[in-house]
């Protein structure tokens, strides 16, 4: 299990920024040839981006190319299968056939920020090459013209329907950016509210944003702890004879038993992930 905690976008335009992202300790980057990147520095972006896929990365290195229909399109998806990255995203997608006529080689992340993307969201996910889906609430608010919302309550009915789409194809869903890189307590409250909704990480803009979302969608030593008491006290029932068990007062079933070591793998995977950083 390869955690998705962190997904890091870096502006294709901002070579510093690029190499700084091999040390951040994201569980993912994504290079940005799009909305981060000003028309007029969209060729030195891909350019730079280019470049930076030369050296190898200590993390899975994905692409943002520019959307179906732009100018840039094509040679964006090109350089970045070239140069051998491990995925694509693609933005602002509303439609299965837009992503499997790519025939891609490589597994693709599909945005959803429209209204037509989140009504399409099941069959999108459920495309071949779907690795999983990320949510772009920016582009979306602007579509849908909700207001911002501390607790994003405008927004909820898409989150839950791109987890539940994503979660129905067994892909990946991965919560939309928290714009304010200044505002860690809020940042942190998002992370809670998006890994209660079910996703299995977030898009990350800022160095700073990396650890917080690390540890809001990992799993803690403590949390570990409690996943292997749960895994003794069903232990300890079966060897009775028991169906099923209960653990510091609650019901415990097989589907818990299951999510506790899915749990302790997240744990494990997490460790990995910290102890590749401190050697690389
Ligand atoms: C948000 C920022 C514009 C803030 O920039 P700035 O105030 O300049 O940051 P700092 O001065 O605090 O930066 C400190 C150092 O950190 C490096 N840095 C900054 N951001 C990144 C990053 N994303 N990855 C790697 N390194 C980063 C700086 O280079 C500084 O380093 P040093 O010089 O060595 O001190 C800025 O953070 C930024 O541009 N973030 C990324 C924005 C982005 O990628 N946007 C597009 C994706 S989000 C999106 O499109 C939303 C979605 O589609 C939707 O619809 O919702
Ligand atoms: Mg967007």
């Amino acid at each position: 299990m390869k955690p998705l905690r962190s997904m890091l976008y870096v502006p294709g335009d901002k070579p510093r920024a690029i190499e700084k992202a091999r040390t951040l300790g994201a569980d993912a980057v994504i290079l940005d040839l799009e909305d981060a990147v000003a028309p007029e520095h969209k060729e030195a972006a891909r350019a730079n981006v280019q470049a930076a896929l030369r050296t190898p990365w200590p993390c899975p290195v994905l692409v943002r190319v520019n959307g179906l229909g732009s100018p840039w399109e094509h040679a964006d998806r090109e350089m970045a299968l070239l140069a051998g990255v491990d995925g694509l995203v693609l933005p602002k997608v509303e439609t299965e056939s837009s992503v499997t006529e790519l025939h891609l080689r490589v597994p693709l992340w599909a945005m959803i920020e429209t209204p037509r993307g989140v009504l399409q969201a099941p069959a999108i996910a459920a495309a071949p090459g779907v690795a999983g889906l990320l949510v772009g609430t920016n582009d979306l608010a602007r579509a849908l013209r909700t207001r911002p919302h501390p607790e994003r309550l405008p927004l909820l009915h898409a989150l839950s329907a791109t987890v539940l789409a994503a979660r129905a194809a067994g892909k990946v869903p991965i919560d939309a950016v928290y714009n304010d890189v200044r505002d860690p307590e809020g940042f942190v409250r998002e992370c809670e509210q998006g890994r209660t909704l079910g996703f299995a990480g977030k898009t990350v803009i800022h160095p700073d944003q990396v650890a917080a979302a690390n540890a809001a969608f990992g799993v803690s030593d403590e949390q570990a702890q409690a996943a292997r008491d749960l895994l003794s006290a069903w232990d300890a029932a079966r060897r009775e004879g028991r169906s099923v068990a209960t653990h510091r007062g609650a019901l415990v079933e097989q589907m818990h038993v299951d999510e506790a070591h899915e749990q302790l793998a997240l744990w494990e995977a997490g460790r990995r992930t910290a102890n590749d950083t401190d050697s690389a």
